[in-house]
């Protein structure tokens, strides 16, 4: 286990990265990264800029291969030995910052389309629903709080209820792990405070990772906080606790 471990780890593991160290150019982005998720849990990442935090995210969906170190999903299958499209496949989703929803189809159709796991057009064109796909529709449409907006299209959403949306297209895959990248980032008060509040919801059946700025909405998710710095964890626990680490408020304020 690496020295810069301050990680906690819990019995039921979901991800577990080890001694995880990338380099670009010989600058390390993760330095022995080590740390842990459980099953079933909500877990807020955050850092100054340039901490490490998305190629965290990339290496665990495979779009960046690590130097050294494993990283684990579930009991055993070792992530870094698949490429993008098996660990997608594995139940590991991601969301990115920019919404990429299908403008031109309505709210019931992105998701539709996601069901159909494959995301052209025509696929939904030969994609017929049951009846246990559609009430799973209807379920991700109230959680995702666009019920009433389910005949929009999606293009005339806002850019909360954009990432709303793409959350459910997500969802709809039913993976076991969500990655979520800034989801707050351009929303209003409201969304922000929506999305807090529907991410909490969605980790009572799926293990949700989110990287976040915006302190507000970490502390409304009411979880475990890792805390990133030249890419290893400088510190974790509750959001207050890590608000009061020494470290923290020097990394914080020396930015
Ligand atoms: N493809 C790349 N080539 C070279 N350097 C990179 C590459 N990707 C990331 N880096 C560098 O690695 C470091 C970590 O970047 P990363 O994007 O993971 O940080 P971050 O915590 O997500 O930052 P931010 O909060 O700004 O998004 C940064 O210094 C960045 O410039």
């Amino acid at each position: 286990m690496s020295v810069f471990n301050t990680s906690h780890r819990p019995d039921n593991l979901i991800l577990y990265l080890d001694a995880v160290s990338v380099s670009f150019d010989g600058f390390k982005a993760l330095n022995a990264l080590s740390f842990y998720v459980g099953r079933g849990e909500l877990r807020a990442i955050i850092g100054p800029n340039g901490a490490g935090k998305t190629t965290m995210m990339d290496v665990v969906t495979g779009k960046t291969r690590p130097d050294v170190g494993s990283v684990v999903f579930g009991d055993r299958v070792d992530l870094t030995k698949l490429d993008e499209a098996e660990i997608a496949n594995l139940g590991i989703g991601r969301k990115f910052q920019k919404p990429t929803v299908f403008e031109n189809q309505t709210v019931f159709e992105n998701l539709e389309l996601a069901l159909a796991g494959d995301r052209s057009i025509w696929a939904s064109l030969f994609f017929r629903l049951n009846g246990a796909q559609r009430q799973r529709i209807q379920q991700v449409l109230a959680l995702i709080r666009l019920h009433e907006r389910r005949d929009w299209l999606a293009g005339n959403l806002s850019h909360g209820q954009k990432q709303w949306l793409e959350i459910g297209m997500l969802l709809m895959q039913d993976p076991q792990l969500l990655l979520v990248d800034e989801p707050a980032a351009g929303m209003t008060d409201e969304e922000t405070m929506r999305t807090a509040q529907m991410l909490k919801e969605i980790a009572k059946d799926h293990s949700v990772v989110v990287v976040e700025h915006d302190m507000a909405f970490v502390k409304s998710l009411q979880c475990r906080v890792t805390v990133l710095h030249e890419g290893s964890v400088l510190a974790e626990g509750s959001l207050e606790t890590v608000q009061a680490n020494e470290q923290v408020i020097e990394v914080y304020l020396g930015r």
